[in-house]
C-alpha cells in the first residue's frame, strides 16, 4: 500500500494560486548522483503535463518529492500555492498519487479497498463518496470482485477511483497506463480531459508518444535534466530537425551505416519507411548519399515528430554528457 497521508493536516491549498506547480532547482542525489538535477517545473491549475524520458531519467523521484513522498536534497518552491517542503503533509491532502505499480490491496474487493482508501482520508459520508466513485469510473459491475482477480485496465481504473476519493486538486500520475490496452487508454485519458475539464491539474509520466500528444504541454527529461518544455508543437519547432523518409525495399541493412554517420541522430522504422534525422542538413544529406542512388529506394523531406525529437535530444544529451545512449 504507497498511500501515505497527513491526517493532522489542516491547511488549504491556497485559493486563485497562479500555478498548480511552481518548483525550482529541485534536485535528489543517490549515491553521489544527482539523479534529479535542479531541475524547474511549472505547471499552470487545470492543466495537463506529460512527463517524458528514457527509463531511470528521474521522473518516479522528482513525482515523489512533489508529493511529499521524498524529501528533496534542494529546492524551492509551491505546489497548489503550499511551500513544498514545510507543507508537505497539507499538500499530501490535496494530491492524488498513482504509482507504477498497483499499490492496493488485492484481497480486497473494489468497493473494500475504496471504502479502506475513504477511511483513510477520514471522509464523510464514505458510502456515498464511494458509490459515486464506483459510478463515475463505471467500477459498479464489478464492485464486489477481489482487486486481485481484476485485468490491468480494471485495476487502472479502481486506482484511479482511489486516488480521486478525496478530491484532490492536483493528480500525480506515475505511468498509469503502463501494460494497459488501447480501449481502456482512450477511456483514462478521455477521463484525464474530464477532470482537468473541472479545473484539476495533472502531471503524468508517459512513455506512449500518442498519450504526449495528448497533454496541454509536454516535459522532457534525460539524465535527470529537462532537455525540453512546451506544447507538442513547439518542442518540434525548437528541435530544428532535419527529418527525411525512406522507403523501399530491403533498407534495414542499411540502418547501421546510417545510424554511425555522422551528424544523424535518429534512425526509426515507421511503418514501410524509415525516418533519419539529423540538425545538420548538410549531413544529412551526406549520409542519405549512397541510399539516394539506389533503385527503387524513395527519399522525400518528412515532418518530425515527437519520437524523432526524444530519440535525437537523447542522442545529443548523451554526446554532452559523455555515456552511452
Ligand atoms: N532509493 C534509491 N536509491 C538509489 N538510487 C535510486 C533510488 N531511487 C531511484 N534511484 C535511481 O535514480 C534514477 C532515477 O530513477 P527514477 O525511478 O526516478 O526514474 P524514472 O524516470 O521514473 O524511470 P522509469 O521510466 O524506468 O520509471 C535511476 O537511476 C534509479 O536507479
Amino acid at each position: 500500500m504507497s498511500l501515505n497521508i497527513g491526517m493532522s493536516a489542516a491547511l488549504d491549498a491556497a485559493p486563485g494560486a497562479e500555478w498548480a506547480i511552481d518548483v525550482r532547482g529541485l534536485s535528489k542525489v543517490y549515491g553521489g548522483r544527482a539523479v534529479v538535477d535542479a531541475i524547474d517545473l511549472q505547471v499552470a491549475p487545470g492543466r495537463i503535463c506529460g512527463f517524458l524520458g528514457p527509463n531511470g531519467s528521474g521522473k518516479t523521484t522528482t513525482i515523489r518529492m512533489l508529493c511529499g513522498l521524498l524529501t528533496p536534497d534542494a529546492g524551492e518552491g509551491q505546489c497548489l500555492g503550499l511551500d513544498f517542503r514545510q507543507h508537505a503533509a497539507a499538500i499530501k491532502r490535496q494530491v492524488g498519487y498513482m504509482t507504477q505499480k498497483f499499490g492496493l490491496y488485492e484481497d480486497l474487493s473494489i468497493r473494500e479497498n475504496l471504502d479502506f482508501v475513504a477511511r483513510l482520508f477520514e471522509l464523510p459520508d464514505r458510502r456515498d463518496t464511494v458509490d459515486q466513485a464506483l459510478e463515475r469510473l463505471g467500477l459498479q459491475s464489478r464492485a464486489h470482485q477481489l482487486a486481485g482477480s481484476l485485468s490491468g485496465g480494471w485495476k487502472q481504473r479502481l486506482s484511479l477511483a482511489a486516488c480521486l476519493l478525496h478530491s484532490p486538486r492536483l493528480l500525480l500520475l506515475d505511468e498509469p497506463t503502463a501494460g494497459v490496452d488501447p480501449k481502456a487508454r482512450r477511456d483514462f485519458w478521455d477521463e484525464i480531459h474530464r477532470l482537468a475539464d473541472e479545473g484539476i491539474t495533472v502531471l503524468v509520466s508517459t512513455h506512449y508518444m500518442d498519450e504526449a500528444e495528448r497533454c496541454h504541454e509536454l516535459v522532457y527529461i534525460a539524465y535527470g535534466k529537462i532537455l525540453a518544455r512546451g506544447s507538442e508543437a513547439q518542442i518540434i519547432a525548437d528541435a530544428g530537425l532535419h527529418v527525411w523518409s525512406l522507403s523501399g525495399p530491403h533498407l534495414a541493412p542499411w540502418v547501421p551505416a546510417l545510424k554511425a554517420a555522422p551528424g544523424v541522430l535518429s534512425v526509426a522504422a515507421f511503418g514501410n519507411a524509415l525516418h533519419v534525422a539529423a540538425q545538420d542538413e548538410a549531413l544529412l544529406m551526406q549520409a542519405l548519399g549512397p541510399l539516394r542512388q539506389q533503385v527503387g529506394v524513395h527519399c522525400e523531406p518528412a515532418r518530425a515528430n515527437l519520437e524523432d525529437v526524444f530519440v535525437s535530444l537523447i542522442a545529443r544529451a548523451a554526446d554532452n554528457f559523455g555515456v552511452a545512449a
